[in-house]
């Protein structure tokens, strides 16, 4: 058996459950249940029931691994969190095969093993259960995102994007697809409706002025502006895709698109590590190089957070070193 299948088959399971009950919450709630957290962030039902399925899964197969999951359960708690908890109960449980089915205590014991704090030893998984909450509630891209950490180097990453369409060239086409990456194992997608996988490659482009930008929609997670002076540096004419959540790094992975920007637009605000383990993983098994905007390495052993990086570049290898030292031009200026 290869390594980390069995880690594999069951990351793969919980993740399309949870990208389902995703779906199922988008079909049967409207906007006005979504609560903003401190930061500002919105974060709804579904980010609370998808990390609930997941943890689920995880603690049946793997009962001694931490997790740090993006999400608590202090909303859905007491009188003030009672209708949020029952919600959040019925539509998980909606999902859930009868044999499966959780309490709502349970439902907040599972949303609470998110909270390990991280670090270099041993195994743990990072999960976000939605990442791009505003592109969920926009009916835009979104991903549930689930990743293995072990002694600080990302071994495995499973995506669900639902609003993906599986073939670029099909906008109108089948939407919902897993992406699924172990190390030195390649990377591979295959749809929520079937098994069969395929390996998937980044786009082979040699000459940067052929490539594409894949940038966040919210000009406050990744500053446009310099993405468009990079652009600029690299002689890139073709207009920027623009999409939430780390379904930017699916699509650069499967060639729709060539390069990842995630540049800072604060000097306070520190990545996540689960807005990124997945699709680091996932970049570098389909022939990608990812680093920090200083060239840096994304070092995932230092808690829940990439405070030892600052911003992102995903990119196909061979262009890789072009597009760091743009980006390393622009911002220095
Ligand atoms: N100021 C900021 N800079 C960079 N990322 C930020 C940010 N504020 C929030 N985020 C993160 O950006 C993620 C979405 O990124 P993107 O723009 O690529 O869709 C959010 O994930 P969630 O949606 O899981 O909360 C959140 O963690
Ligand atoms: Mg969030
Ligand atoms: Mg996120
Ligand atoms: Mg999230």
């Amino acid at each position: 058996m290869s390594l980390y299948a069995k880690e594999r088959a069951v990351a793969i399971q919980a993740v399309l459950q949870a990208s389902k009950v995703c779906q199922s919450v988008f079909q049967h709630l409207v906007a006005n249940e979504t609560l903003t957290k401190n930061d500002k962030s919105p974060v709804t039902v579904a980010d609370f029931s998808a990390q609930a399925i997941v943890n689920t899964y995880l603690e049946k197969a793997f009962p001694q691994d931490p997790i740090v999951g993006e999400e608590d359960s202090k909303d859905l708690r007491g009188a003030e969190g009672k209708i949020l908890r029952e919600k959040v109960h019925s539509l998980t449980n909606g999902i859930l095969q009868d044999n499966e089915k959780l309490s709502e205590d349970q439902i907040l014991q599972a949303i609470d093993r998110g909270n390990y704090a991280g670090g270099a030893q041993g195994r743990h998984w990072a999960l976000d259960p939605i990442d791009g909450t505003k592109g969920f509630l926009r009916g835009g891209q979104y991903a549930v995102c689930l990743a293995l950490i072990v002694d600080g180097v990302v071994q495995l990453g499973v995506m669900g994007t639902p609003n993906l369409p599986i073939n670029a060239s099909q906008p109108d086409g089948e939407r919902g697809s897993l992406f699924v990456a172990v190390r030195g194992q390649g990377a591979f997608q295959r749809p929520f409706s079937q098994e069969q996988e395929t390996k998937i490659q980044f786009a082979d482009i040699n000459d940067t002025k052929n490539a594409t930008f894949c940038e966040s929609v919210e000009a406050g997670h990744s500053s446009h502006d310099d993405a468009s002076l990079i652009a600029k540096e690299l002689g890139i004419t073709r207009p920027s895709i623009r999409m939430d959540s780390q379904a930017k790094y699916c699509s650069i992975a499967r060639g729709d698109a060539d390069i990842y920007l995630r540049l800072p637009t604060s000097k306070t605000y520190v990545e996540k590590i689960w807005d990124h383990a997945s699709g680091n993983v996932l970049i570098t098994e389909a022939g990608g190089k990812v680093s920090d905007v200083n060239g840096q390495s994304l070092d995932f052993s230092v808690g829940r957070t990439l405070s030892k990086n600052s911003g992102v570049i995903a990119s196909n290898a061979t262009i890789f070193d072009s597009v760091l030292a743009a980006v390393q031009k622009v911002l220095k200026n």
